[in-house]
C-alpha cells in the first residue's frame, strides 16, 4: 500500500481515533508551552477608531500580528463561511478523496502541505480553493454545489474589500502612498491577485498534549486574514515571550503579516511564526484568506523605505516564485532571498547574494 493511501486512511480516522497513533505524536511539543497567561495578549484593533492607522503599525511591528474588529465584514458571512466548512469537513472521506488536491497540484482536498517537512503528522485537514470553487464543489456535492460556491465568493469578496482597507492602513502606516504601488489601479483598489482560501479543520483529539494541528510556520503573503472559530488554538510566537494564544472574539479577523510584507517594508514588519493546536473535546475551524500580489509583480523592499544607511535587504521576488523557493526550502525560503548581513553582522549561510554592508 503507497504512503499517500496511508495517511489518507488514517485521515479517515482522526474523527474516531480513541488513542494518538505513534505517527501523530510530537514529543517535543509540551517542552515549549505557551506563555500566554503571564504575556501582554496580541493588539485587538477597532478598525473604526481614528487611530487605527497608528495602531495597526505598531501591531506589525512589535507583534506581526493582530486582531481586527469593526472590520465592516457582517457577521452572516462569517457564519455562513464557517457553516460551509463544517459541511465540507463532515462528508464521508471517500467523498472529501473525489476532490483530493493532486500530488503536484496546490487546490483541493488534502494534510498540509508542509507536512513533507516533519518527521510527524498533523492532526488538522484542509482544503485549498484557488480560483473558482465550482471544479471541486461540483465533485463534492454533484447535485447541489451553487450554495457553498456562492458562499465562497461573497466570502473572498468581502475579504478583498477588508484586505484592501487593511493594506492601505498598513502601508499608510510605513508613509507609503498609492502613487508608491505599482499594482494599484487608479481609484486606489490593489489590483486582486489570484486569492487563495485555506479551509482548516481540526478534528478533537484524544491526546492533545502530544498532538500538533498546524506546524509552526510563517505564511507566503502579503497579508493572510483569518477567520477562527469559538476553540482557541492558534498561537504566535514572539520574541522574548514565547508562544502566545491568539484568542477567540466572536466577529473578530486575525491579520498575519506573511513574508512578502517582510519583504516589502524592508524587514520593518516582520512575518509572524504561528501554529495551530488541537484540543481534547471540540473540532476547530479556520478560515484563512491569502493575499499576495498580481502574479507580474515583483514585490523588493519599498524604495521610500531605503537609503544609503537603510540598503534593500530583500532581492525583488514574485508571488509564485516566492512559493516554489518556500516549497522546497520551507522556513530558510525568506533568508533565501535576502541580500545583506543580518544585523548582528552575520551573513546568512545559504545567502550565496550576500554582500556586506556597513
Ligand atoms: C498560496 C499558498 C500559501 C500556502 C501555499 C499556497 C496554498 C496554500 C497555503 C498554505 C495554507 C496553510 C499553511 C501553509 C504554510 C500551507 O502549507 O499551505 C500555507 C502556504 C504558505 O503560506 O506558504
Ligand atoms: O488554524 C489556524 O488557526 C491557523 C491556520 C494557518 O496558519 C493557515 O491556514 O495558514
Ligand atoms: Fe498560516
Amino acid at each position: 500500500m503507497s504512503m499517500k493511501l496511508l495517511k489518507y486512511e488514517n485521515h479517515l480516522d482522526l474523527n474516531s481515533m480513541k488513542e494518538l497513533p505513534d505517527s501523530y505524536a510530537w514529543s517535543s511539543v509540551d517542552d515549549d508551552s505557551p506563555t500566554s497567561c503571564s504575556s501582554e495578549p496580541v493588539p485587538v484593533i477597532n478598525l473604526e477608531d481614528p487611530n487605527a492607522m497608528m495602531q495597526v503599525g505598531h501591531a506589525c511591528k512589535t507583534w506581526g500580528v493582530f486582531q481586527v474588529m469593526n472590520h465592516g465584514v457582517p457577521m452572516m458571512v462569517l457564519d455562513e463561511m464557517e457553516a460551509s466548512g463544517r459541511k465540507l469537513f463532515s462528508l464521508p472521506i471517500q467523498q472529501k478523496l473525489q476532490a483530493a488536491r493532486p500530488v503536484d497540484g496546490v487546490s483541493g482536498y488534502g494534510v498540509a502541505r508542509i507536512s513533507s517537512f516533519f518527521p510527524k503528522l498533523m492532526w488538522s485537514e484542509g482544503f485549498t480553493i484557488i480560483g473558482s470553487p465550482y471544479e471541486h464543489a461540483q465533485k463534492l456535492w454533484p447535485h447541489g454545489y451553487t450554495h457553498f460556491c456562492e458562499v465562497i465568493e461573497e466570502y473572498k469578496k468581502e475579504m478583498n474589500t477588508l484586505v484592501n482597507k487593511l493594506m492601505w492602513l498598513i502601508l499608510g502606516s510605513l508613509g507609503i502612498t498609492k502613487g508608491d504601488i505599482k499594482w494599484a489601479g487608479p481609484t486606489g483598489e490593489l489590483k486582486e491577485a489570484c486569492p487563495v482560501l485555506q479551509l482548516n479543520s481540526y478534528p478533537a483529539c484524544p491526546d492533545p498534549d502530544r498532538a500538533m494541528g498546524l506546524a509552526a510556520h510563517t505564511d507566503s503573503t502579503l497579508l493572510t486574514i483569518l477567520h477562527q472559530n469559538n476553540t482557541s488554538g492558534l498561537q504566535v510566537q514572539r520574541e522574548g515571550t514565547g508562544w502566545v494564544t491568539v484568542p477567540p472574539i466572536r466577529g473578530a479577523l486575525v491579520v498575519n503579516v506573511g513574508d512578502l510584507l517582510h519583504i516589502l517594508s524592508n524587514g520593518l514588519y516582520s512575518s509572524v511564526l504561528h501554529r495551530a493546536m488541537v484540543n481534547r473535546t471540540q473540532h476547530r475551524l479556520s478560515v484563512a484568506y491569502l493575499y499576495g500580489p498580481p502574479s507580474n509583480v515583483r514585490i523588493s523592499p519599498l524604495s521610500k523605505l531605503t537609503d544609503s544607511c537603510h540598503p534593500p535587504l530583500y532581492r525583488p521576488v514574485t508571488w509564485s516564485e516566492y512559493l516554489g523557493t518556500k516549497a522546497i526550502h520551507f522556513n530558510k525560503a525568506l533568508s533565501l532571498v535576502r541580500l545583506c548581513a543580518r544585523r548582528n553582522g552575520f551573513v546568512d549561510v545559504n545567502d550565496h547574494n550576500s554582500v556586506l554592508v556597513g
